[in-house]
C-alpha cells in the first residue's frame, strides 16, 4: 500500500482553523480509499517567531522538504514584524528554497455560490492564474537598496524559470482542453509595452508556444487584464504571469467567485509542492469560527491530484474528484458561509462537505 507523509503547517490566524476542516475532509477520503496519507504537524509563522524567534526553523524546513507534500494554512500577522519593518512570510521562504516556481491558482465558479457579476456567463468561469512564485519583483525580497533618499527593488526573470513556467502553462492548457472539451489557450499577462524584460518573456513563451501548435497563444497587458477579468473573465483559460502581477490578480479573481475563501492554490516545483489557500490569515475574522475553509479543502484536492501524478495511483485522482464534487453539492444544497452572506461556520462547512462525500 502507498504511504504519503504530509507536512502540515497550519500557521497563524485562520490558518489552523481552515486546516482543521481541510484535514477532516482529507481523513474522510483517506478512510474510504485507503490512500495512505500520514499527517505530521509543525509550527511555523508569525506566532512561532514571536514565541521562539524563528518563523521557519531549520528543523521544520527539513521535515517539510523531506515530506511527500506540504499543506499550509496561512502565515503572517500585521502586528508581528521583523526589525526591517516587513512581515514574517515563511511561505515565501518555502517557495524560494524549494524552487516552487509554479503558483497554480484555479478560479472556478462553484454552482450555487452567489457571484458579483450578473452576466449569466459568469457561472461558466473556469480559468487558472499561473503565478511565477520565485522570481519577478519578489526576487528582490530582502535585497532592495534602501537609503534615506531612495528605495529600489529589482525585478528579475531568468530563462530556466521562464521556460519552466511556459512549459507548465502549455501542459496545463493541454490537460484542460482534453478535460473541458474546448480549445486550450495560454494568455501571458505582462507589461511588455513598457519593460524590455517582458518583451523578452514574450519571446521565451513564443519558443515554447511553437512546440504546441494546438494551443492558442496570446499576450495581454496586466492593466488591461485587470479590466477584462471584471468585464469578461469567462473568456480566459491559462494566465501565466510575473510574481507580483499574479499576487494581485489572484486576489481580484478570487473576488469574482465569492471571495478569498473559495480560491485554492498549489505552489509547484520539480520535486516539491506546497498546497495552500490563496488567502492570508484574515486577522479581521480570526478566532471566531467564521473562516470559509473551501479554499483549503480544494487545495487538499489539488494535493491528491499532484500525488497521483507522482505515481500515487488512480485512487488519489478519484478522491480529488470526489472532494470537488462534494464541495459543489454542499453549496448547491444551500451551504452558505458568512463571506457570502450565510451563517455556516468553518466546522459546519467541513461537516457538510464530508456528508456530501456520500
Ligand atoms: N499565503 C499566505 O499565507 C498569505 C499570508 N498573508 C498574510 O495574512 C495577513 C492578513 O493579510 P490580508 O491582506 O488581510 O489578506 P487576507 O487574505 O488574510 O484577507 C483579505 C480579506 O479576505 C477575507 N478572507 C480571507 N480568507 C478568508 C476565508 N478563508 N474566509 C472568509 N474570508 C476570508 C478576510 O477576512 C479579509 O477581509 C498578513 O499578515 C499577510 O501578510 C496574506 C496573503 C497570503
Ligand atoms: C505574504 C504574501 C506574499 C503571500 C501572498 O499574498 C500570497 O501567497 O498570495
Ligand atoms: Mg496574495
Amino acid at each position: 500500500m502507498n504511504s504519503f507523509e504530509i507536512a502540515v503547517l497550519g500557521g497563524d490566524g485562520i490558518g489552523p482553523e481552515v486546516m482543521e476542516a481541510g484535514l477532516a475532509v482529507l481523513e474522510a477520503v483517506d478512510q474510504r480509499h485507503k490512500l495512505g496519507l500520514r499527517f505530521s504537524s509543525h509550527r511555523a509563522g508569525a506566532m512561532a517567531y514571536r514565541d521562539t524567534g524563528e518563523d521557519l526553523s531549520e528543523e521544520v524546513f527539513a521535515r517539510s522538504r523531506d515530506a511527500d507534500a506540504i499543506l499550509l494554512g496561512a502565515m503572517g500577522w500585521p502586528g508581528i514584524r521583523r526589525d526591517d519593518g516587513t512581515e514574517l512570510a515563511p511561505q515565501i521562504t518555502l517557495r524560494m528554497r524549494l524552487g516552487l516556481f509554479g503558483g497554480v491558482r484555479p478560479i472556478r465558479a462553484i454552482p450555487g455560490v452567489p457571484l458579483p457579476l450578473r452576466d449569466p456567463r459568469a457561472a461558466k468561469m473556469d480559468f487558472v492564474i499561473l503565478r511565477e512564485s520565485t522570481e519577478g519583483l519578489f526576487f528582490s525580497k530582502d535585497k532592495g537598496l534602501i537609503t534615506h533618499e531612495m528605495a529600489e527593488e529589482t525585478l528579475r526573470l531568468t530563462r530556466p524559470t521562464s521556460l519552466a513556467l511556459a512549459r507548465m502553462s502549455f501542459e496545463l492548457a493541454g490537460e484542460r482542453a482534453a478535460r473541458l472539451g474546448r480549445p486550450g489557450r495560454v494568455t501571458l499577462v505582462d507589461k511588455a509595452n513598457v519593460f524590455r524584460a517582458f518583451a523578452w518573456l514574450r519571446e521565451v513563451f513564443g519558443e515554447v508556444a511553437a512546440e504546441h501548435p494546438g494551443i492558442v497563444f496570446d499576450a495581454h497587458y496586466v492593466d488591461a487584464m485587470a479590466l477584462d477579468l471584471i468585464r469578461r473573465p469567462w473568456d480566459f483559460d491559462v494566465l501565466p504571469t510575473e510574481n507580483m502581477f499574479g499576487d494581485i490578480l489572484s486576489d481580484l479573481a478570487a473576488g469574482l467567485i465569492g471571495g478569498m475563501g473559495f480560491a485554492p492554490s498549489a505552489d509547484l516545483g520539480a520535486e516539491h509542492a506546497v498546497f495552500q489557500p490563496s488567502h492570508g490569515t484574515a486577522p479581521d475574522i480570526a478566532g471566531k469560527g467564521l473562516a470559509n475553509p473551501t479554499a483549503m479543502i480544494l487545495s487538499g484536492a489539488m494535493m491528491l491530484e499532484w500525488l497521483a501524478l507522482r505515481g500515487g495511483g488512480d485512487a488519489l485522482r478519484a478522491a480529488a474528484g470526489e472532494i470537488r464534487a462534494a464541495v459543489d453539492q454542499a453549496f448547491a444544497e444551500g451551504l452558505r458561509t458568512p463571506d457570502i452572506g450565510g451563517s455556516h461556520g468553518t466546522a459546519e462547512v467541513g461537516r457538510r462537505v464530508i456528508a456530501a462525500l456520500g
